[in-house]
C-alpha cells in the first residue's frame, strides 16, 4: 500500500501543478486562512467559476475531503467538484466557487442599519438545514462562524471550511436518495432553498483515490525510531514556524486552550480583576479517541471547550450557532473575546456563573479548578445583549446559548421553532440582498474586517493532538487520528 503524501517536500505554489493547470485557469488569489489559500479559477472545459483551496496542512485536508464526501448532496453544504493531491504535493480542492459569505451580510446590514426579520429568518433556517445535514451525518463542523457560512449569487447559503470537522461515528456516505430534506421544508415550499446549480459530480476515480489515501493514513501504523519521530515533529513545527505572517501559534494537543494562554493574554485582560489563575504543571492526559479543546473561532467557542473538554460533540456546533444568529440580529459579535480567559469572563458577565448547578459536570472538566472568577451576582442577560428585539427572537438564541450541552436544542428542533412561523415570514431566496462581491476579502489583514479575523483567530494544530504514540517490539510506533 502507498504511504500517504509526506509532509517534508511540497509544492507551495499552485500555478506549478500542470496537473491542475491542465484543467483549470487559475485567476486570482480570493481568500487565505490558517492552513490553505484560495483561489479563483476557471475551468478550461466549459469556463464554469471555481474556487481552488489549497491546503497546507496534511490532517485539514483528509478532513476537509472526508467531511465534503460524506455531505456531498446537501444542498446547504459548499460542492466539492474534484480534488488533486499526490505525494509531496498539498491537497488542492475543487470547490464550487461562492462569492459572498455571511460576514459580508452582518456588515452590510450595519451599513443599511439593520436587516428584515424576514431575510434573518431565511439565512437562519439555511444554516439551520446545513448543519442539520451535517450533524445526521455524524460530522461536526467545530468551527461555524460568518465567514465560513458562503453565499451564492442566487442567495444559497452554504457551510464551507470542513478543515476542522470531525466525524464522530461511523461513515455514512449519503447518496441522492438517502439526503432528506427536514419534514417542515416539504411542507412549507417558501422555505425551500432552491436547489444550487449541480456541478459535475465527483469522479469514481477521485473518490476511490481517496479512500485509499484514507485507510492508508488511518490504518498504517508504521514503526519508527525515536529520532525520526522527533525529526518529524521538528518539520511539522517549523513548517508553522514559517507561517508568522497568518498569526498561528503552535499548541501542543494535549494543552487546552486556557493551558496555552500567555501571561501576557492576562495582562491584557479586562476581566484581570474578577478571576484568578492556576498554571496547573504537567498537561492533560491524551487518552485515545479524546478531541482536542483548541478548535473553533474563540468569538464562537463553547464554554466547554474554553474549559478543555476533549469528550464533545455536536453541541459546540449548536452554542456557534448561538452566537452567529445573535449577531445576525444584532449585528455585533455577541462574545468578542480577545483572549480565552477574557472569553470565558464575558460569557459569565452575560449567563452568570458557570457551576456544577448551571452546568451539571462542569467540574470534571479539565481546565475548571485552574481559573476561579468572582461571583456574578446579577448576570446581564441574553436579553440585554438583544435589546430592541422580540421575545421569540432573543428566546430562539436562548435555546442554543446555554451552559449545559445537553439542552442545547438541535438544529431540526430550531427548524421546526413557532419563530419560523411568526409574521415576517422568511423571505423567498429571490429577496434575499446578497452582498454583491468579496471585493478587498483577501486583505483582510487591516481595518475592522481585519481586527474580526485577528482578535477572534486561533488555530486547531490538532496534527499534534491527533498522533498516538504506542510501544512495539521495534521501539514505538506512531499513529494519526
Ligand atoms: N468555495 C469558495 N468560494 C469562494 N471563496 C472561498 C471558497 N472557499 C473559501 N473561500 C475564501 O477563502 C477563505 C479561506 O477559506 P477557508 O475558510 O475555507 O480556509 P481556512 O484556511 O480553513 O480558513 P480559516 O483560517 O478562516 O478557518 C474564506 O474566508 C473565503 O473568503
Amino acid at each position: 500500500m502507498d504511504p500517504p503524501p509526506s509532509q517534508s517536500s511540497r509544492s507551495w505554489s499552485i500555478y506549478g501543478r500542470t496537473e491542475i493547470t491542465e484543467h483549470y485557469e487559475i485567476l486570482d488569489r480570493i481568500g487565505s486562512g490558517a492552513y490553505s489559500d484560495v483561489y479563483r479559477g476557471r475551468r478550461l472545459s466549459d469556463g464554469l467559476l471555481v474556487a481552488l483551496k489549497e491546503i497546507h496542512d496534511y490532517q485539514s485536508s483528509f478532513r476537509e475531503i472526508e467531511a465534503l464526501q460524506i455531505l456531498r448532496h446537501a444542498p446547504n453544504v459548499v460542492d466539492l467538484i474534484e480534488y488533486f493531491w499526490q505525494e509531496d504535493e498539498d491537497a488542492v480542492l475543487v470547490l464550487e466557487y461562492l462569492h459572498a459569505d455571511l460576514a459580508a451580510v452582518i456588515r452590510d446590514g450595519k451599513k443599511a442599519g439593520g436587516l428584515p426579520a424576514g431575510e434573518v429568518k431565511q439565512w437562519m433556517l439555511q444554516i439551520l438545514t446545513g448543519v442539520d445535514a451535517c450533524h445526521r451525518n455524524s460530522v461536526v463542523h467545530r468551527d461555524l462562524k460568518p465567514s465560513n457560512l458562503l453565499i451564492s449569487a442566487d442567495g444559497v447559503l452554504k457551510l464551507a471550511d470542513f478543515g476542522q470537522a470531525r466525524i464522530i461515528q461511523g461513515i455514512g456516505f449519503m447518496n441522492e436518495d438517502s439526503f432528506v430534506l427536514p419534514e417542515q421544508f416539504s411542507q412549507n415550499k417558501e422555505w425551500i432553498p432552491q436547489e444550487a446549480a449541480t456541478i459535475t459530480e465527483m469522479t469514481k476515480a477521485s473518490h476511490s483515490a481517496l479512500e485509499i489515501q484514507m485507510q492508508t493514513y488511518q490504518e498504517t501504523i508504521r514503526p519508527i525510531d525515536e529520532q525520526e519521530y522527533l525529526g518529524e515533529v521538528e518539520d511539522v513545527k517549523a513548517k508553522y514556524s514559517d507561517e508568522t505572517d497568518k498569526e498561528t501559534s503552535i499548541q501542543d494537543g494535549d494543552a487546552s486552550c486556557l493551558a496555552t494562554c500567555s501571561t501576557g493574554d492576562i495582562e491584557d485582560d479586562p476581566f484581570k480583576s474578577s478571576y484568578s489563575y492556576e498554571v496547573a504543571e504537567g498537561g492533560i492526559e491524551d487518552e485515545p479517541g479524546s478531541m482536542t479543546s483548541c478548535v473553533g473561532t474563540r468569538w464562537f467557542r463553547a464554554p466547554e471547550l474554553l474549559y478543555g473538554s476533549t469528550n464533545y460533540g455536536q453541541e459546540v456546533d449548536l452554542w456557534s450557532l448561538g452566537c452567529i444568529f445573535a449577531e445576525l440580529l444584532s449585528l455585533e459579535p455577541l462574545f468578542p473575546g480577545t483572549s480565552d480567559i477574557d472569553q470565558i469572563g464575558r460569557i459569565i458577565s452575560v449567563l452568570g456563573d458557570f457551576n456544577e448547578e448551571t452546568s451539571p459536570g462542569c467540574s470534571k472538566l479539565p481546565d475548571y479548578n485552574k481559573i476561579a472568577f468572582t461571583k456574578v451576582g446579577s448576570p446581564i442577560g441574553l436579553e440585554a445583549c438583544l435589546q430592541h428585539h422580540s421575545p421569540s427572537e432573543v428566546g430562539l438564541v436562548k435555546k442554543l446559548v446555554r451552559y449545559d450541552p445537553a439542552t442545547r436544542a438541535t438544529a431540526v428542533e430550531l427548524l421546526g421553532d413557532a419563530y419560523f412561523k411568526e409574521e415576517p415570514l422568511p423571505v423567498s431566496l429571490n429577496e434575499l440582498k446578497v452582498p454583491t462581491s468579496r471585493d478587498g476579502q483577501d486583505e483582510k489583514s487591516s481595518g475592522e474586517w481585519g481586527d474580526y479575523r485577528d482578535m477572534a483567530s486561533d488555530s486547531d494544530f490538532d496534527d499534534f493532538g491527533g498522533v498516538n504514540v504506542t510501544n512495539t517490539d521495534k521501539g514505538f510506533a506512531i499513529r494519526f487520528s
